[in-house]
C-alpha cells in the first residue's frame, strides 16, 4: 500500500482521484492540497481524504504522504517537484513536465541526484488501444515504423491560467503536443534520437499570445517521421487520433470522439456526455469509461508495480525531458520557418542510427518495386535494374481475362 498526497484539486486532480480509489484501489488518497480551501475541502469531502491544506510543503512532509501526485498547472511543476527533493518524497507529476527542457531536465537531475522516484504521468501512451498497439509494434507486426502521426483537438481547455502564455509556456502544442510527441517516440523508438522539427503555429482565433492550432513535424535520426496535429480551436469534442505507417504494416487508432458508441438525444436528461463534448443534444459521441479509456488506470498500476518494485515506470522524467526539449525545437521552427535542431545536453538512447535498407531483390539485376493485380486480373510487376537504373514493368496476361 502506498499511501497518496494529491496537490491541485481541479480537473486532473479528480480525474486522478477518480482512477486511484474509484476502483477499490489499495493505495489510498490520504492528502490534498489546493490553492483555495474550498477546493482542498471539497475534494477532501468528495474523495474521503483524512488532510486537506493549502499548505503546500505541509501537504508534501506530511507523515501521511508516501507519494506525491503533482496536479498543478504547469508553472507550479518545478516548485512542487523541488519540495518533493527536499523532502525526498517520490513523485508523479502530470503532462508536461516542464513548461520548457530547462525546467525539465532541472527536474529530473535533481530526483536522480536525490535518488526519489519519478514518474511522468502521460496518460496517452497507457490507453488500452495504444498499448496493444506499441506491442505489436515492438513485436514486429508492421515492420519498421516509416511514420506515426498523433492528432489531439479539441475546443479549448477549461482553466484561466492555460491560456497565458507565461503559465503554462505555451499554448496547444505544449499543452496536447505533448501527448502527441511522446506517442510518436513510443511507436518509433524511445532510445532513437529525435534530430529536428519543422513547426508551423498560428493563433487563427482566440484572443491569446498562444498559438491556440499547430502542425508539426519531427525527424528522427532512422529516418523515422513523428507528425503532431494540435488544435484549441477544433468545433466538435476532443478529437484523439494515432496513426501508424510501418514497412510491413498500418495501425489507426481512434480513442476518444468516435469509439463505436453514438447516442442520438434530444437533449432531454442528459448533462455531461464526455470530456470537452460541446453539445449534449442531437448525435453525441459518450465514452463508456472516460478514465480507462483515457489510460489513467493503468498509468498507475504501472507507476505503483514499478515504485515497490525498485524498476523504472514506462514514463519517465527523463521521457517528459525528452518531449519538452522537442517541443521547443517546434516553437523556434514556428518563428524561424525552419527546420530546428532539438536541443538534447543530456541524451541516453542511441546514435548514429542511420536510415536502413529494405530493398528485396527480385533477380540478381534487379531490385523489386512493387505488384499489383489489375481490375483485368493482369499482374503487373514493376523492378528496377541494379546498374542501370532502368525500371520497367512485366505484365502477366491474367487467367480470366475475356479481351
Ligand atoms: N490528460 C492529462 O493528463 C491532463 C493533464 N492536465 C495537466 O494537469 C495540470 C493541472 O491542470 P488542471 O487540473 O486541468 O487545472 P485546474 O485549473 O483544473 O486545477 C488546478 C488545481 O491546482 C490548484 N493550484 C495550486 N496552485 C495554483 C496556482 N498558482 N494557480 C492555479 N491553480 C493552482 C488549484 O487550486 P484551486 O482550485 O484552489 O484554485 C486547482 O485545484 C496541468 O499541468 C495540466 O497540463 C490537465 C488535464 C488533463
Ligand atoms: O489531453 C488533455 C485534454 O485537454 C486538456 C486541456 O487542454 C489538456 O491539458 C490535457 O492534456
Amino acid at each position: 500500500m502506498v499511501k497518496i498526497c494529491i496537490l491541485g484539486g481541479g480537473f486532473i486532480g479528480r480525474f486522478y482521484a477518480e482512477s486511484l480509489i474509484g476502483r477499490r484501489g489499495k493505495d489510498p488518497v490520504k492528502v490534498i492540497y489546493a490553492r483555495r480551501e474550498e477546493t482542498a475541502k471539497r475534494f477532501s469531502s468528495d474523495y474521503k481524504v483524512a488532510h486537506y491544506t493549502t499548505d503546500m510543503e505541509a501537504a508534501i512532509s506530511h507523515p501521511e504522504t508516501d507519494m506525491v501526485v503533482i496536479a498543478l498547472p504547469n508553472y507550479v511543476h518545478e516548485e512542487a517537484v523541488m519540495l518533493c527533493v527536499k523532502h525526498k518524497k517520490p513523485v508523479l507529476c502530470t503532462k508536461p513536465l516542464g513548461r520548457n527542457a530547462e525546467e525539465a531536465l532541472r527536474m529530473t537531475l535533481a530526483c536522480e541526484k536525490a535518488g526519489i522516484f519519478a514518474g511522468y504521468l502521460e496518460d496517452l501512451c497507457y490507453t488500452p488501444k495504444f498499448l496493444k498497439s506499441v506491442k505489436s509494434v515492438e513485436s514486429g507486426a508492421i515492420g519498421r515504423v516509416l511514420w506515426a502521426k498523433s492528432r489531439e483537438t479539441h475546443p479549448g481547455p477549461h482553466s484561466d491560467w492555460f491560456w497565458d502564455l507565461e503559465k503554462a509556456g505555451g499554448g496547444a502544442i505544449v499543452d496536447l503536443g505533448c501527448h502527441c510527441i511522446e506517442i510518436a517516440r513510443n511507436f518509433i523508438g524511445k532510445d532513437v534520437l529525435p534530430v529536428e522539427v519543422m513547426c508551423w503555429a498560428d493563433t487563427q482565433v482566440k484572443p491569446i499570445e498562444a498559438e491556440d492550432h499547430a502542425i508539426g513535424l519531427v525527424k528522427y535520426e532512422n529516418g523515422a517521421i513523428g507528425q503532431f496535429e494540435v488544435s484549441w480551436t477544433f468545433r466538435g469534442g476532443m478529437d484523439l487520433r494515432d496513426e501508424v505507417m510501418g514497412t510491413e504494416g498500418t495501425i489507426w487508432i481512434n480513442s476518444f470522439l468516435r469509439t463505436g458508441f453514438e447516442m442520438f438525444s434530444s437533449g432531454e436528461g442528459t448533462d455531461y456526455v464526455a470530456e470537452k463534448a460541446e453539445t449534449a443534444a442531437g448525435w453525441l459521441f459518450p465514452v463508456g469509461d472516460e478514465a480507462h479509456e483515457l489510460g489513467y488506470p493503468n498509468m498507475f498500476i504501472d507507476m505503483f508495480d514499478a515504485f515497490e518494485n525498485g524498476a523504472q515506470p514506462r514514463e519517465t522524467f527523463y521521457d517528459g525531458y525528452v518531449v519538452n526539449a522537442i517541443i521547443d525545437a517546434a516553437y523556434k521552427s514556428a518563428k524561424t520557418k525552419l527546420w530546428e535542431p532539438v536541443e538534447l545536453p543530456v541524451w541516453r538512447g542511441k546514435r548514429g542510427l542511420t536510415k536502413p535498407s529494405v530493398y528485396t531483390e527480385y533477380d540478381k539485376d534487379h531490385w523489386f518495386i512493387k505488384e499489383e493485380i489489375l481490375p483485368n486480373k493482369d499482374k503487373k510487376i514493376i523492378i528496377k535494374h541494379k546498374t542501370t537504373g532502368e525500371v520497367i514493368e512485366k505484365r502477366i496476361i491474367g487467367k480470366n481475362t475475356t479481351g
